[in-house]
């Protein structure tokens, strides 16, 4: 008999590690305090898919992720991706930033072996805590060889979802993870029902490679609303920021009075991405605003938690907007 499939968790924190103090708390606990051994171990049923070896990378809410701990996890997954004897890898993740995370990854490690990233809603110590089967599905998927080349997955209530796509859409239900274009498909018991594939680039086919990303360049978000003023718009701008993305309303629409002020901040080299508020729907070019005349670029479907993540990446390297642009279209 062939020997399972060897797959590395990496655990950063999370409800997926949390303790709350009765079966009755499912949103007051503290998340972030069961180390990887235990959460393993409590799952005996992970030794019928795989070989595992756990690995505490952090020990944090995602919320308080920064661009250091993406650097530091994106490194760490692209150093056992290049492991012969690792066949997947699963990060254990707060589900707050857990789309932001996904998405760096699946635009900066250059690997077609599955990784998937999952989180739950509930702590384990909660009446229907959902991270037991959420991460047993993330490491069947990430044991599988039909989840290759697909890209960073999310594995939350029973869906694949892309990493690039999903986003966190409800804040107190285990259907949290959602995304516009559908997921890619569902496991159940242990097997990966697939129906739909990525067309935007990602890992293999990705242009960025983690590995000669030394710093992610400062990017910023200002959020759109009535009576906006354009103090925020102002403080990135003197705090040196490299691109703002502003979440705008509807379309992206931005109102007279930041219209003056990103105008400005463009004229100061900083690029401008224009995304909306709006949760599904995507933003056009020179639809609400002319962005061929002010020179901004606009996010496509992304949301702007998600446009930061591009824009940092993107920023590495590309030296204008065209380019920006061109990026936010293929990515
Ligand atoms: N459900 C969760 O994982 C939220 C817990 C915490 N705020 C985090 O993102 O890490």
């Amino acid at each position: 008999q062939a020997a399972k499939p060897h797959v590395v968790v990496l655990a950063t924190g999370g409800t997926i590690a949390g303790a709350g103090a009765s079966t009755l708390n499912s949103v007051t606990y503290v998340a972030a305090k069961v180390p990887v051994e235990k959460l393993l171990a409590g799952l005996p049923e992970l030794a019928s898919v795989a070989r595992l070896t756990g690995e505490q990378v952090f020990q944090t809410a995602s919320e308080s992720f920064n661009n250091e701990h993406l650097l530091t996890l994106a490194r760490r997954v692209s150093a056992l991706t290049k492991q012969a004897d690792v066949d997947g890898i699963v990060i254990t993740h707060g589900t707050d930033t857990l789309e932001e995370t996904a998405y760096f990854l699946n635009l900066v490690v250059h690997s077609a072996k599955p990784i998937v990233v999952v989180g739950s809603m509930r702590p384990g110590t909660a009446l229907s805590a959902d991270g037991a089967l959420n991460l047993y599905n993330a490491v069947s998927v990430a044991a599988s060889q039909d989840a290759a080349g697909k890209g960073v997955l999310v594995t939350m209530n029973d869906e694949i979802q892309s990493g690039r796509d999903v986003a966190k859409s409800i804040n107190i239900k285990t259907e949290a993870f959602k995304s516009q274009w559908g997921p890619l498909g569902m496991v159940v018991e242990g097997r990966n029902y697939w129906f739909r594939a990525p067309v935007k680039r990602h890992t293999v086919h990705s242009e960025f490679d983690i590995d000669a990303i030394e710093t992610l360049p400062a990017v910023d978000i200002v959020y759109g609303y009535g009576n906006m003023n354009t103090t925020g718009i102002e403080a990135y701008g003197k705090a040196g920021v490299k691109a703002l993305i502003h979440a705008g309303t509807g379309n992206g629409s931005v109102a007279a009075q930041a219209v003056d002020a990103l105008k400005a901040l463009r004229a100061q080299g900083v690029q401008i991405v224009r995304s909306s508020r709006v949760p599904d729907g995507f933003v056009l070019r020179n639809a609400e605003q002319p962005d061929d005349k002010y020179d901004w670029v606009v996010a496509h479907d992304l949301r702007p938690q998600k446009a930061r993540i591009l824009a940092m990446v993107a920023l590495t390297k590309a030296r204008d907007s065209k380019e920006l642009q061109r990026i936010f279209w293929e990515y």
